[in-house]
């Protein structure tokens, strides 16, 4: 399973966990903007807005799993299972391979405005991205600072739904997803009045009792509700350390711990990375599940008129700093 977030402060955070049993062997690849982007079906585009995400680099070509553009724009796929659906070519539209879609939306919107826009002429279509790659199942989350969309391609056809909270994990739909936090409103950051009945003595015996009820458990709906609470009431300064920090915190609301996600016999879903963007500043800061220390790309510190990816390996291993 996967997670995913924004969050503004000075600037705009916008980041996900990447849940899974295994690698697909990731690392942070920077999109120049002339390097030539070659679309199946749409064309070819030698300039465009620069990227940097975490991918998989097949022949040159970065899969992207989430990244945000130079100017602001953050997206990324989680899975969708059993509901994802593409669509075969049409004449008339963009048609935009699944594994292309990242690509084409950031390396030409500058906002979600901009965002609507081209998606109002998209075909998200099934072709693969080649034989050892398959058609991944999955929905989308695309932010600026000012607001964040769902991207659902079903059976039924393409689904845009506004997304007022800035998260998105997996399963279900998104509607489904947003209408049970309505058997939430009664959770709190603050302490409980006791409601509970007539003469019934009762004591706030802890702290945290406004929020007893959040579900605590790895499925997809829980984490959604877990991260959405903790997102809509978190604080922090204003620093780039304290917001980053604190990203961090609210996706570690949903982290998935090695053993209590059992995917096959023996086999466990972890979180294998978190990431935080600077979407504002294009600054991509990540760890992973065997490297708490935070690392960073910044993409303006590269050369973005270069025509050539720019990858860098996720580093691994603890780093831990003893004291003495
Ligand atoms: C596995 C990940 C989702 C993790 C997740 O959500 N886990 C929930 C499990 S649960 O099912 O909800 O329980 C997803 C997220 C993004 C994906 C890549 C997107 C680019 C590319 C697209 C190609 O078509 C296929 C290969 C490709 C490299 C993809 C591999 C893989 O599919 C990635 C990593």
């Amino acid at each position: 399973m996967c997670t995913a977030a924004t969050y503004k402060t000075k600037d705009f955070y916008f980041g996900r966990t990447l849940d899974y049993e295994f690698s697909y062997g990731d690392q942070i690849a920077i999109t120049p903007r002339n390097y030539p982007l070659h679309f199946r079906h749409a064309g070819d585009m030698e300039n465009h807005y620069a990227i940097i995400g975490m991918a998989h680099v097949a022949g040159d070509y970065p899969l992207y799993y989430d990244a945000i553009n130079e100017k602001g724009v953050g997206m990324a796929g989680l899975n969708f299972v059993g509901n994802a659906a593409y669509a075969d070519v049409w004449s008339g539209v963009d048609n935009i391979a699944q594994f292309e879609f990242i690509p084409w939306i950031l390396s030409q919107c500058s906002s979600i405005v901009e965002v609507r826009k081209l998606l109002g002429q998209i075909n998200i279509v099934n072709t693969p991205f080649s034989e050892q790659f398959p058609l991944a199942q999955l929905h989308w989350i695309i932010s600026d600072e000012k607001e964040s969309i769902t991207v659902e391609s079903m059976a039924d056809g393409m689904h845009i739904y506004d997304n007022p909270l800035g998260v998105l994990t997996n399963n279900p739909p998104f509607p489904q997803q947003m209408f049970q936090l309505n058997n939430y409103m009664h959770l709190s950051p603050k302490q409980p009045e006791n409601n509970f009945g007539n003469g019934i003595e009762l004591n706030a015996y802890s702290r945290g009792m406004g929020a007893l009820g959040l579900p605590g458990d790895l499925s997809s709906s829980s984490r959604f509700v877990r991260v959405a609470f903790t997102k809509v009431n978190s604080f922090s300064g204003e620093s780039e350390e304290e917001s980053v920090s604190q990203f961090f915190h609210i996706l570690g609301s949903v982290d998935q711990q090695r053993g209590c996600c059992e995917v096959s016999d023996g086999k466990y879903e972890i979180t294998l990375y978190t990431s935080c963007c600077n979407a504002t500043k294009g600054i991509y800061y990540y760890n992973t599940y065997e490297n708490h220390q935070i690392s960073a790309v910044d993409m303006h510190r590269e050369d973005l008129e270069s025509q050539k990816l720019i990858c860098y390996p996720v580093i691994q291993g603890e780093k831990i700093n003893f004291q003495n």
